[in-house]
């Protein structure tokens, strides 16, 4: 027997296209009867080599302002390099590029890599797509999904033992075999563990229609009305490649335990200084950090740290209860590629150590706050006993289920700890949540001081947030990295690495007019940038920040409650600025709404104010000639 094959290439930056991909891989193998050779788009020229692939899926995301995410850019500069128009024109390409449209670059790396496929020859095989963040991915994902099989059937050559590039990936039925005889072992060894109550397997395509489905308000993630009666589309299960242990530490161990290769790229800093910038009634707390750098760390006004920060102990503690694995903290987390793996991506995860206890595992390496992605609900499916919870499980997860996924689980910030809560039949088992679960990864703060002004030392501010029990939100928290940072002694080290903002940076003429929208914390950036340019005209001194304009939105009575309001009522000497003495925008703060509103408002007076003729160009314009400039975060 022959099976189909093509390459799913992603690009990915916070792992919301490897999650994607992955769940491609796993619909192909379960439900298409095709065989993916998944791999990060950098992989190009080791794994896999452009010029032999007759067929390519891309899925890839987009960073900073519209770049490539980290594990793209090599992929990125070899296909922009590239001189010869034919180089593609023996394949067939598609691309899913995902993004957020408060981003002026909406899905920009998407958008080029396609462009330059076809620049090269490459014909594109069924429309490539966006997909946005901010109103949510799956409007998108879901339905491009759906489109891609019946469209990639037609056109995917099979693999036969005649066809020399093709059969050399021959690999087909025995993944097909062995994947689904491995995933069927480990669920069917963790089921045995369990003792689970006998329930429906038939998880495919299931009818519960004999559950009770009364709706009940006070737990609407676990109760659904709509879609109790629906026939659900499930997303396949997906395939295991590693074997997870947990192992008591031998003597030797105990010394080296949770001990972390140097990673060459983050730097080591001390909190010196940590101060509420808001008084005591303020909604939110607004917190200044000030760090010492104990390593030499070049940065500039506008560039980023990341924090590498951790856990909340209490969670991670609260977790592993939950799960019945206290006991079991201090034990060693043995991780290997599972004998009966067969997928060709599989690698051991890179963000846990080779030797940590499990404690140390959810405390520093693992992601136990993000929203559980679709892919590992239809995991804990297998893990809960409780029949009415696996189905509303199912309904989640389910095609039928998206509305209700979005509503009580993505916008209402629901952990994995919340999830086990609600189903409290559920009991996943380690391997699952290992290799699962999303890395914990840094988090981004604007530098607000120059090195000019204060070389050893970094200063930023950040707004702490409260996520309390409500909307189905199980116990109060607030932000992963903020309650670290503010729970954190003075004088203890913090890991940093530098997030460089090319594309946010003074211009080197100080004499353009520079205009600076930063509402709340997005004010940040351009301290570092006021205290640079103090610096730099230390002789000349007046008229470093020509006009200052605060707005308040929570004073109800004050006329200018946004910064739009400001712009708006400023219309015509900003417009004068932008328009005829060329000056720089700098826009910085949180994604929502924010800078799409600034963005329409400074549309809107130029309109007013100027005898452009097409805004919409002249504010592209202002984008490619990066004379309007963001560094916006969720
Ligand atoms: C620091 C940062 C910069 C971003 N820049 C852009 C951008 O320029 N254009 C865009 O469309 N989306 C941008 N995004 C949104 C991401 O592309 C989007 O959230 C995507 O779903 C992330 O997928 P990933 O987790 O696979 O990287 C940015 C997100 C972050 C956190």
């Amino acid at each position: 027997m022959t099976k189909q094959r093509f390459v799913l290439l992603f690009g990915s930056e916070t792992g919301q296209c490897k999650s994607i991909a992955q769940g491609v891989v796993d619909v192909a193998h379960e439900q298409q009867d095709l065989c993916i050779d998944l791999f990060e788009l950098d992989d190009v020229d080791k794994q896999f080599k452009l010029e032999e692939e007759p067929v390519i899926v891309i899925i890839t995301s987009s960073t900073g302002d519209g770049e490539p995410p980290s594990n793209a850019s090599k992929f990125w500069r070899k296909i922009r390099r590239e001189k010869n128009p034919k180089y593609l024109s023996h394949m067939k390409y598609t691309v899913l590029g995902l993004g957020d449209t408060n981003y002026s670059n909406f899905c920009n790396c998407g958008k080029v890599l396609d462009r330059r496929f076809e620049e090269l020859g490459a014909t594109r095989f069924y429309p490539s797509n966006w997909a946005d963040d901010a109103v949510g991915l799956e409007k998108t994902v879901e339905p491009w999904l759906e489109g891609l099989w019946p469209e990639i059937k037609k056109i995917l050559p099979s693999i036969t033992d005649d066809n020399p590039i093709l059969s050399k990936e021959n690999i087909g039925e025995k993944l097909e075999k062995s994947e689904t005889t491995s995933t069927k072992d480990s669920l069917e060894t963790s089921m045995k563990q369990l003792a689970l109550k006998e329930c429906s397997t038939n998880t495919s395509f299931v009818q519960h229609s004999t559950l009770s489905k009364e709706p009940k308000t006070e737990d609407n993630l676990k109760y659904s009305s709509l879609i109790a009666n629906q026939t659900l589309t499930l997303p396949p299960k997906p395939a295991y490649s590693l074997c997870v242990q947990l192992v008591e530490p031998k003597e030797e161990e105990e010394a080296c335990k949770n001990s972390f290769s140097t990673d060459a790229y983050v730097f080591c800093s001390k909190l010196v200084k940590r101060e509420c910038l808001t008084h005591e009634e303020a909604l939110k707390s607004v917190m200044f950090i000030e760090l010492e750098l104990i390593q030499q760390f070049d940065y500039q006004p506008g560039d980023s740290i990341k924090i590498v920060c951790e856990n909340d102990e209490y969670e991670v503690d609260m977790l592993l209860k939950r799960l019945g694995w206290t006991s079991m903290a201090n034990n060693l987390v043995h991780i290997i590629i599972s004998p009966d793996n067969t997928k060709k991506s599989a690698k051991l995860p890179s963000h846990i150590p080779d030797l940590c206890t499990l404690k140390y595992a959810f405390l520093h390496c693992i992601d136990i706050r993000s929203c559980l992605r679709k892919n590992i609900l239809r995991l804990l499916v297998e893990f809960t006993s409780d029949c009415d919870e696996r189905r509303r499980l199912e309904e989640l997860c389910s095609k039928e289920g998206s509305d209700d996924y979005i509503k009580y689980m993505l916008d209402t910030n629901l952990s994995l700890l919340d999830v086990l809560n609600h189903f409290k039949t559920c009991q996943p088992d380690l391997q699952t949540l290992i290799e699962f679960l999303p890395p914990l990864i840094s988090r981004f703060y604007s530098i607000c001081n120059s090195p000019l002004h204060d070389i050893p030392h970094i200063y930023f501010v950040y707004s702490l947030f409260n996520f309390d029990i409500k909307d189905g939100r199980t116990y109060d928290r607030h932000g992963v990295c903020t309650s670290w940072l503010s729970n954190l002694s003075i004088g203890s080290n913090i890991s940093i690495q530098n997030r460089i903002n090319q594309n946010f940076r003074l211009p080197s003429s100080l004499d353009i007019p520079l205009i600076m929208i930063g509402p709340g914390t997005g004010v940040a950036p351009f301290i570092g940038f006021l205290q640079h340019i103090d610096q730099i005209k230390t002789y000349q001194h007046a008229n470093i920040l020509k006009y200052l304009f605060v707005a308040a939105s929570r004073e109800e009575d004050y006329e200018y409650r946004y910064v739009q309001d400001h712009i708006r009522a400023n219309g015509k000497e900003l417009s004068r600025l932008i328009y005829d003495c060329h000056a720089l925008i700098y826009v910085c703060g949180d994604i929502k709404q924010m800078s799409r509103d600034v963005r329409n408002t400074i549309g809107q007076i130029l309109k007013e104010h100027s005898d452009i003729e097409n805004i919409d160009d002249y504010m592209k314009t202002l984008d490619t000639s990066q004379r309007y400039l963001q560094d916006i975060w969720s």
